[in-house]
């Protein structure tokens, strides 16, 4: 072994137990596949029990269809002109393409296909149904041009490929652009992406929302599958966070206005908690193996303890939406009904249907039974329950006596079942705060104890310019300074913001001739050095709440790439604009490194995919040649205005040329918004795996042909040899 080359203990393992002689597992992957079998007798047992189903017919549809496969759903993701030009495109050309792709698939005449469906309670029309589950896009070749959209367009943040159900809490939660948004299981992030789309619901109003979305999750791994999600849509109002959300921290918030500091309480809190996920049966048939009552036994009391936790975090006058895809009354009003009685009038359940209008659903339930594992018995009371069982069921998952229960007002949470409206099955609940909750623990002068004895650490001294001010505000996050491995994830880079004096600042300053409200104090870079390489911007609000509370919770994830160093020998200055800030910068860029192109133009430039060959200036409009003279080398914004939409695209401009600085994904989108030929870019991987076939083929062929040739004297010799015999 390699001097300090680690060994997988793992693998180390297997080979020792290979080398002890111990059967080898068999390779399951070389069994033939298995259907799932859809079935499961206590589940059936038990929810035919609770009447979910207001009778025998309904229950038969509902079993029908939780056992069918669930259709895709994807949304326009919107707060932009560009996505009504989308749905313009998706409505016209894509769908006819799915029509002649599905009638291709079915064998069936074009006017039998039905087109997809309009969600009709998702709002502005932008969400649709499509009549073919995820496996039939994946495997089917006759749809593979629908299928390449969906990803391109996903990656380009354009679209997002969401179970239906899943859309319904960030509708109900109403967000705002001046809300303080927390989301407090936010992994891996589809419901995040649409509470950060409605922050930045109006653009013309707030060039950066007032608002922020605070998104959560215990799961380190799973932070990153959020920072993954959530980084499409460019926020600098988001701040990603790793901790248990029952035990979430105050946080601390300073007064813009007056410097004062307070705990900081969210307008909106979305609490789509773990749970059993039954509802999601369509879509993972695998638990239909594993399903029992065991799991929401145990998860209720983690639920119990997230909503109460954001309850306690939640502005009186705030809103809390409580989700879960689970059907389970444990996991739904069994919680509610507990976090409202115990709130003693502080909190109120309400009905938001009015903000999904025609979502079929059923009321929340009133009256449901607890019972074993196995449903081989079931108690309508706790009295009922035998002695062995009060750790795993407790009283407080029963029904509480039909007088106190009528107070709560379970009948306005939703079900969706499967079966009303073709979907995933989901539970959401919506309350409002109406005055501090009795339990509510605001330590401010704790946290600001806290806060001051973290300041008077001895810390190393701070670097000064020459007017004697720190040339840089830094954060110090939890952990060692450096990303190391831990057994619960990376411990993070720092938060190094902007000083009041800065010399990249300034540079860049003039060189973008960037407007002074564009607070440079919230600039920053994730490492401490006098060479930085990618400059981030987040939001005041999001600036603020990490300086005050990186030392109590560990952030995981905040701000947008916007610059980026960039020098070779003819750069005039050292960094360029990043296509994913352009969203907020471009608001604060003067006139000096802009140009604006038309539409051919801007397809010369978007066809060109080789890096070293940038299109010439001499192949653009006379126009765009003078604008490109004028403009000097170095990054500018692109303008292309049309009747419906307008772009503003990352370019370089470099000696002899003018390029379009998008990756693949964007540059795709562009060039459909603007009806150009994709075909360069439509992959058919099935064609592609046919010709690699053919050519391994090909291969072995040629190879035995040498090997023939290369055979044939002794061959030929043996022939003799036995004819002389
Ligand atoms: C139903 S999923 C959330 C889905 C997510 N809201 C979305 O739309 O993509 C539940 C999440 O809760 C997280 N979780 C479980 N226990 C938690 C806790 N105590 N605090 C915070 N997050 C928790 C899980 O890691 C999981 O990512």
């Amino acid at each position: 072994m390699a001097r300090g080359k680690k060994q997988n203990p793992f693998a180390a393992r297997k080979r020792q137990k290979r080398a002890n002689g111990a059967p080898e597992r068999p390779d399951r992957r070389a069994e033939p596949y298995k259907e799932i079998e859809r079935d499961n007798a206590s589940f059936i047992k038990y929810y035919h029990l609770q009447n979910i189903c207001a009778n025998e017919e309904e229950w038969t549809q509902f079993l029908a269809s939780i056992r069918d496969n669930l259709p895709t759903t994807f949304r326009v993701t919107g707060f932009k002109d560009e996505a009504k030009a989308l749905l313009n495109i998706i409505k016209t050309q894509l769908f006819t393409e799915y029509v002649r792709a599905v009638a291709e698939l079915h064998e069936l005449p074009a006017e039998q296909v039905e087109r997809p469906l309009c969600l009709p309670w998702y709002p502005n029309g932008l969400a649709y149904q499509l009549h073919l589950t995820r496996k039939d896009i994946r495997r089917s070749e006759p749809l593979f041009r629908l299928h390449n959209f969906l990803i391109v367009e996903t990656k380009a943040g354009s679209i997002s490929r969401q179970e239906a159900v899943s859309m319904i809490p960030p509708l109900v939660l109403d967000v705002q652009p001046t809300d303080k948004v927390l989301d407090m299981c936010a992994a891996p992030g589809s419901k995040t992406a649409q509470l950060i789309e409605a922050l930045h619901a109006a653009p013309e109003q707030h060039k950066i929302p007032p608002g922020f979305v605070l998104a959560n999750d215990v799961d380190n791994n799973r932070c990153y599958m959020l920072v993954h999600q959530a980084k499409r849509l460019n926020s600098p109002c988001l701040l990603v966070t790793n901790h248990d959300s029952s035990f979430f921290p105050n946080l601390l918030q300073t007064d813009a206005a007056t410097g004062n500091k307070s705990i900081l309480k969210f307008d909106k809190i979305l609490c789509d908690v773990p749970c059993s996920g039954d509802g999601t049966l369509r879509k993972n048939p695998d638990i239909w193996m594993k399903w029992n009552l065991a799991q929401a036994y145990n998860l209720h009391g983690v639920q119990y303890r997230i909503v109460r936790r954001g309850a306690e975090m939640l502005a009186v006058g705030g809103r809390l939406v409580y989700s879960t895809c689970s059907l389970n009354p444990i996991e739904n009003e069994a919680v509610l009904q507990r976090i409202i009685k115990d709130a003693d009038g502080a909190l109120e359940l309400v009905d938001a249907a009015h903000l999904v209008p025609g979502l079929k659903h059923k009321p929340g339930m009133t009256n449901w039974k607890l019972a074993t594992k196995e449903v081989d018995a079931v108690y309508s009371t706790f009295d009922e329950v035998p002695e062995q069982l009060h750790t795993i069921i407790r009283p407080a998952m029963f029904p509480l006596p039909a007088k106190e229960l009528a107070t709560i007002g379970l009948e306005k949470c939703m079900r969706v079942l499967p079966h009303l409206q073709d979907s995933g099955g989901f539970f959401v609940a919506v309350i409002e705060k109406r005055r501090p909750l009795n339990f509510e623990k605001n330590d401010l002068q704790d946290l600001l104890q806290q806060q001051q004895q973290a300041e008077t650490a001895p810390q190393p001294e701070p670097k000064l310019d020459a007017a004697g001010k720190p040339v840089e505000e830094k954060s110090t996050p939890w952990g060692p300074q450096r990303k190391r491995r831990r057994l619960h994830g990376y411990k993070e880079d720092p938060y190094v913001f902007f000083g009041e004096q800065d010399a990249d600042y300034e540079s860049i300053q003039q060189f973008y001739q960037l407007d002074e409200s564009l607070n440079k104090r919230c600039l920053l870079t994730r490492c401490q050095t006098e060479r930085k390489k990618n400059i981030y911007y987040c939001s005041e609000p999001i600036r603020d709440l990490v300086l005050n509370n990186e030392k109590n919770i560990k952030i995981i994830n905040t701000g947008v790439k916007t610059f980026v160093r960039c020098e070779n020998r003819h750069t005039a200055h050292p960094y360029r604009l990043a296509q994913e800030g352009l969203q907020t910068s471009n608001a604060f860029i003067g006139n000096s490194r802009r140009i604006q192109v038309e539409r051919d133009d801007l397809v010369l430039l978007l066809n060109c995919t080789d890096p070293t060959k940038p299109p010439s200036t001499l192949e653009l409009k006379p126009e765009t040649q003078q604008r490109c003279k004028e403009l000097g080398i170095g990054s500018c914004v692109l303008k292309y205005v049309d009747e419906a939409f307008t772009l503003f695209i990352v370019g370089w401009r470099g000696t002899s040329s003018l390029r379009a600085y998008v990756d693949r994904d964007e540059t795709v989108h562009i060039l459909r918004l603007l009806g150009a030929d994709l075909s360069k870019f439509e992959v058919n991987k099935y064609e592609k795996a046919k010709e690699a076939a053919a050519a391994a083929a090909a291969e072995a062929a040629a190879a035995v042909d040498v090997a023939a040739q290369k055979a044939e004297p002794e061959e030929l010799q043996e022939s003799v040899g036995s004819d002389q015999d």
